[in-house]
């Protein structure tokens, strides 16, 4: 079942032959034949949804769906805290149920087998992500168009990924370089703890927010090769407000952009209408992505360019060109007068050159521009606030649960003694000596790690089983959720799931053979899986071993942390510490 029909379909045909025949139908006023045309129209319109509920009747839906909206409201009306609702619907309805994002049906998986079968065994059959249907793409700007057309996160197109993801893997699954970026991660962690020994004892500081500011300079020193300078740099770079617009939002809200689910919900020949309503009158959330998107667009052509110039042997006159730039009177640097060109400082090394020289392993043909500048968008995005939350969250654990943040700081201060220069950072190869402090990561991501679901959609109509349940058959279209939050706080995995114990993931402490680590899915499963898991793990510990070297933190006692999905799991209104210094 596809998820929408075609705008070229014939259904304009039927409902045109259809109206034509309630029109002719004799014997009957005028009123009672209006009302017959809409009640043909609201089920026309609503004819997905109800053929979802026929096809998969066997599942149970969470909650009755509304006409048009589905399970919009339900959904939504959690305050973003939809991995809770999932957990609440698992309790009632049990580990498959199914939900309406508005017409659409997602199949919601909660149980390990199930998970892993979908991720794992049936890889093939659910190899790519939902993403709105070709009415809803419409109502999106051509550059989003494009971002879900050739970026990896976003592709359909299986071929393309699987080029991008063995180039994106020869990157970030060797360890080589990984040991090569280290130094890189190394120096942004010295700026934030130098930058947080400058603040007055008992003044709070959003610890989040300075996470921020080091994951954007991380990504931009290893994957651009740029120096963004946004940890040292009082207001922060412009990418990095423009990360924050962009993270502000809750992209699953129809509230963002209802002209995609407008333009879902009506005939094919209404969607250039909805289109030129959605670049009229454009909601306030829209502008802002918009403003947004330029900014980062800007930043990884501006990156690309030099990137490419480099790897053409240009690299000294791009170089020069940037020189030239810098020392422009400002409002002039960009050539527009706008002065809001980011000022960019290049290191020369990157991963995005990699890229830029790579062919498509699997179609043997050379990256375009266009196919590379959606890569770097997404880095750029994924690598910034995945991180800062991890780091974020769990500082703000170790604040509630002293007797842990102790006994890392135990191991931080027994290892930096083995080491040669005990002023020196640990390099790579030396973080797994940190058991303590990768349990510490594994249990913060489990419990409140910003993915605490992630999605597939069904590339091949695939009967589905698992030991101990039968989905039945799921249809080529159809979405499915992982409902990873609630595999990590399920007692049939996890022993006392609720309560924070590092010592599950380390190795020969008491509980470790207790735990079902399988269950584990923070970086999600399969040939899908977060591809930077390794690179996102070395520099949160990086982070972590200097700031703890120097600090404990409190919580502000004056600060609610709340959390919420807008894109990830992450604060609502930062994380608050106050930071002690050990010395
Ligand atoms: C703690 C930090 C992070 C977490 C928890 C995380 C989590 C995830 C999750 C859950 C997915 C979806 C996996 C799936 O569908 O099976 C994903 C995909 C992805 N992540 Fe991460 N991520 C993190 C950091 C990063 C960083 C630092 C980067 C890049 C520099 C990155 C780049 C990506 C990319 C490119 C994908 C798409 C992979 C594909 O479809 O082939 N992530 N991540």
């Amino acid at each position: 079942m596809t998820q929408e029909q075609s705008p070229l379909s014939p259904e304009m045909y039927f409902v045109a032959l259809a109206v034509a025949a309630i029109a002719a139908v004799p014997g009957f006023g005028l009123a009672a034949k209006a009302l017959a045309l809409i009640l043909f129209l609201i089920l026309h319109a609503n004819w997905p949804m109800a053929q979802a509920l026929w096809v998969y009747r066997h599942i149970p839906t969470a909650r009755t769906p509304l006409p048009f909206v589905g399970n919009l409201f339900d959904i939504f009306g959690s305050r973003g805290d939809l991995h809770l609702k999932y957990r609440e619907w698992q309790k009632e309805h049990g580990p498959v149920f199914k939900v309406f994002l508005g017409l659409s049906p997602a199949i919601v998986a909660c149980e390990l087998d199930l998970c892993r079968e979908i991720t794992l065994r049936r890889a093939q059959c659910f190899n790519i992500r939902p993403t709105p249907g070709p009415k809803g793409q419409a109502a999106l700007s051509k550059e989003q168009q494009h971002q879900n057309q050739t970026g990896i996160f976003n592709t359909q197109n299986v071929r393309l990924w699987k080029g991008l993801r063995s180039n994106a893997n020869s990157i970030f699954h060797s360890a080589d370089h990984l040991a090569s970026f280290s130094p890189l991660m190394k120096e942004t962690a010295l700026e934030l703890a130098d930058k947080l020994s400058k603040v007055p004892e008992g003044k709070p500081v959003d610890i989040w927010r300075c996470f921020g500011d080091m994951t954007l300079d991380v990504v931009g020193s290893t994957v651009f090769g740029v120096r963004f300078r946004s940890v040292e740099s009082e207001e922060g770079a412009e990418a990095v407000k423009a990360c924050r617009t962009i993270f502000k939002h809750n992209l699953l809200s129809p509230l963002v952009n209802p002209y995609v689910q407008i333009a879902s919900l009506v005939p094919g020949f209404l969607v250039p209408a909805v289109v030129w309503c959605a670049e009229r009158w454009p909601t306030a959330a829209m502008r802002e992505l918009k403003w947004a998107g330029d900014i980062l667009r800007r930043v990884t052509v501006e990156v690309y360019d030099y990137a490419a110039g480099e790897v053409q042997g240009e690299g000294e006159r791009a170089a020069e060109k940037e020189e030239e730039s810098a020392s422009a009177p400002a409002g002039e640097k960009d050539g527009k007068g706008d002065g809001t060109k980011p000022k960019l400082e290049f290191l020369g090394t990157s991963f995005l050159k990699s890229f830029i020289e790579a062919t498509n392993r699997d179609t043997g043909d050379k990256l375009t521009k266009e196919e590379v500048l959606p890569q770097a968008f997404i880095f750029l995005l994924a690598g910034y606030e995945t991180t800062a939350n991890t780091l974020g969250s769990t500082i703000y654990s170790l604040t509630q649960n002293k007797a842990c943040e102790q006994k890392l700081i135990d191991e931080i201060d027994t290892l930096r003694k083995k080491q040669q220069d005990p002023d020196d950072l640990p390099g790579y190869a030396e973080l797994k000596e940190y058991h303590y402090l990768n349990g510490v990561l594994q249990e913060v991501l489990r419990l409140s790690g910003p993915a605490p679901l992630f999605a597939r959609r069904c590339s091949k109509t695939v009967d589905l089983a698992w030991q101990g349940g039968r989905v039945g058959t799921v249809h080529e279209g159809t979405a499915v959720h992982i409902a990873s939050h609630c595999l990590h706080t399920s007692p049939k995995y996890w022993p006392d799931p609720e309560r924070f114990q590092p010592e599950r993931f380390v190795p020969g402490s008491e509980i470790y053979d207790l735990q079902n680590r399988k269950a584990h899915m923070a970086f999600g499963q399969g040939p899908r899986m977060c591809v930077a898991a390794d690179f996102a793990l070395t520099e949160a510990k990086l982070a972590l071993i200097t700031l703890y070297r120097r600090f404990r933190f409190d919580h502000n006692p004056d600060h609610e942390m709340k959390t919420a999905i807008a894109v990830t799991l992450g604060p609502t209104n930062g994380i608050e510490v106050l930071v002690r210094s050990r010395a």
